[in-house]
């Protein structure tokens, strides 16, 4: 396709034509080398990740005294990033990570985003992900989980959905992490279920795929939160899957990257937003079946469903009326047992979801192209030490974390059994890319989640 002239172009499409056409040229320039020269640009420098990401590490330490909120987001992107590249972290750092973590861990539940600072969702998942991420009994057992069930309590709405913070916004994104960590750290139960299915429902748009509010623009970010919630509370049937297929096959651009949402430029971190959200549905296969080849009984139930379309009408018509009910925050502690006891409160099958969601075989083939989204996470993103979004803009830590996410996902999309050896064709530029697989729906290094759901079901 000919990009148009910036001479002829609005303020936006100048943009995309800058970037297409700096991302073509990095194509052209690369058919143009040898084989060899083409083989170094398509290797993952992990030895120049790994200088970065250590560097990041250190501002960690006891002398780090910025004054930010996201300071467990940058733990996270670091020390995910370092485990997706199969490398560990030194017993200095990991120790002041803890201890950094802890110092965000509100006395009264959640993590802060530093230290002293109030509860957020936001960093309670990446501070959650990031201990798991370090695993080993004083990191797991440095998080305060009765705690941190209550804080889920606090934040829940009687709607359905959660609040980021104390008084702060609702949406899917706060269902994602609230319902993430709760399965993870295995204090999941009814309670905190109760109605997000509603919610999440009313936020899937007629494009298919999943808006961050009732009744706003489908976007990648919160398809990915969307979907993974339903499918940690068991409600994943609800949504209309064929339709989000639909969506997120539209979202690769010629480019290789994926756009969040229509007709907006590519952008590195989508391989993993919307590369995750293939990852999740190959695993529903069986789901997606029925939806697509359903009895003409069942046709006319998911076309006037009508959970689907109350959902929605009641949460577009805003919060109004939505009373919060603060009965439910309730501070007991019901989630420490005594080995071989029963929680005296009722998880159901929560906890078992995400392990037996990733013992099912992923029967569909990836949603996606895997060697263009692979070719523009090495070539277009990645630049020395960290990966960026696009061509002419900076690295940073997050973008760096989901391009590294979002090629693990790339090289195991064709993987049916989790973790399973990739054949070399699947993997582009040479087998040492290979990097660690990731369980889809908390996006921590599968070896990790395995530790962490064995320690979580006895403690
Ligand atoms: C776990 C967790 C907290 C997940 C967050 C998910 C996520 C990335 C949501 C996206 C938020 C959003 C609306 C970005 C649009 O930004 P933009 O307008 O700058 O970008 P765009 O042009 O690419 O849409
Ligand atoms: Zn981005």
């Amino acid at each position: 396709m000919e990009p148009s002239t910036p001479s002829r172009a609005t303020v936006t499409q100048k943009e995309q034509w800058m970037v297409e056409t700096q991302v073509f040229d990095i194509y052209n320039l690369f058919r143009e080398l040898p084989p060899n020269a083409q083989t170094v640009m398509l290797e993952v420098q992990s030895d120049k990740h790994m200088e970065y990401l250590t560097k990041g590490l250190k501002q960690l330490g006891p002398s780090f005294v910025v004054l930010d909120a996201n300071r467990p987001w940058i733990c996270y992107w670091i020390l995910h990033s370092i485990a997706l590249l199969g490398e560990s972290v030194d017993t200095d750092p990991e120790e002041n990570a803890i201890d950094f973590l802890n110092r965000c861990q509100h006395p009264d539940g959640g993590y802060g985003g530093g230290p002293g600072q109030l509860p957020h969702l936001a960093t309670t998942y990446a501070a959650v992900n990031s201990l798991i991420t370090l695993g080993g009994h004083r990191s797991l057992s440095s998080i305060n989980r009765c705690k941190i069930y209550a804080f889920l309590l606090r934040m829940k709405h009687a709607s359905g959905g959660f609040r980021m913070h104390d008084g702060g916004e609702m949406d899917v994104r706060a269902c994602y992490t609230a319902i993430s960590v709760a399965s993870i750290l295995n204090v999941l139960d009814y309670e905190l279920v109760q109605n997000v299915g509603n919610y999440i429902l009313s936020c899937q748009t007629y494009e298919g795929g999943i808006a961050g509010e009732p009744c706003s623009e489908a976007h990648g970010g919160y398809t990915f939160c969307g979907l993974a919630t339903m499918i940690l509370i068991n409600e994943v049937n609800r949504l209309d899957l064929p339709r989000l297929i639909d969506w997120v096959v539209f979202r690769q651009g010629l480019e290789g990257g994926f756009q969040g949402r229509t007709n907006k430029l590519v952008d590195g971190c989508y391989s993993f937003w919307q590369g995750g959200v293939s990852a999740l549905i190959q695993r529903l296969h069986s789901i997606v079946d029925e939806q697509l080849l359903p009895s003409e009984a069942g046709e006319e139930d998911r076309s006037t469903d009508s959970t689907r379309s109350s959902a929605a009408s009641d949460f577009c018509e805003g919060e109004e009326g939505l009373e919060e009910d603060l009965s439910r925050v309730d501070e007991a502690c019901h989630f420490r047992r005594a080995e071989g006891e029963q929680n005296a409160c009722d998880t159901g099958n929560f906890f078992s979801t995400g392990l037996n969601f990733i013992r099912e075989h992923a029967e569909l083939e990836p949603l996606f192209n895997s060697m263009a989204l692979q070719q523009y996470i090495l070539l277009c993103s990645q630049v020395e030490g960290g990966f960026r979004d696009k061509p002419g803009k900076y690295k940073d830590y997050y973008h760096t974390c989901y391009c590294l996410s979002g090629l693990s996902a790339c090289q195991y999309s064709w993987s049916k059994k989790a973790g399973s050896q990739p054949l070399p064709r699947a993997v582009l530029g040479p087998y040492s890319n290979l990097l660690q697989p990731v369980h889809p729906l908390f996006n921590v290094v599968l070896d990790r989640f395995y530790e962490a759901h064995e320690f979580f079901s006895r403690s």
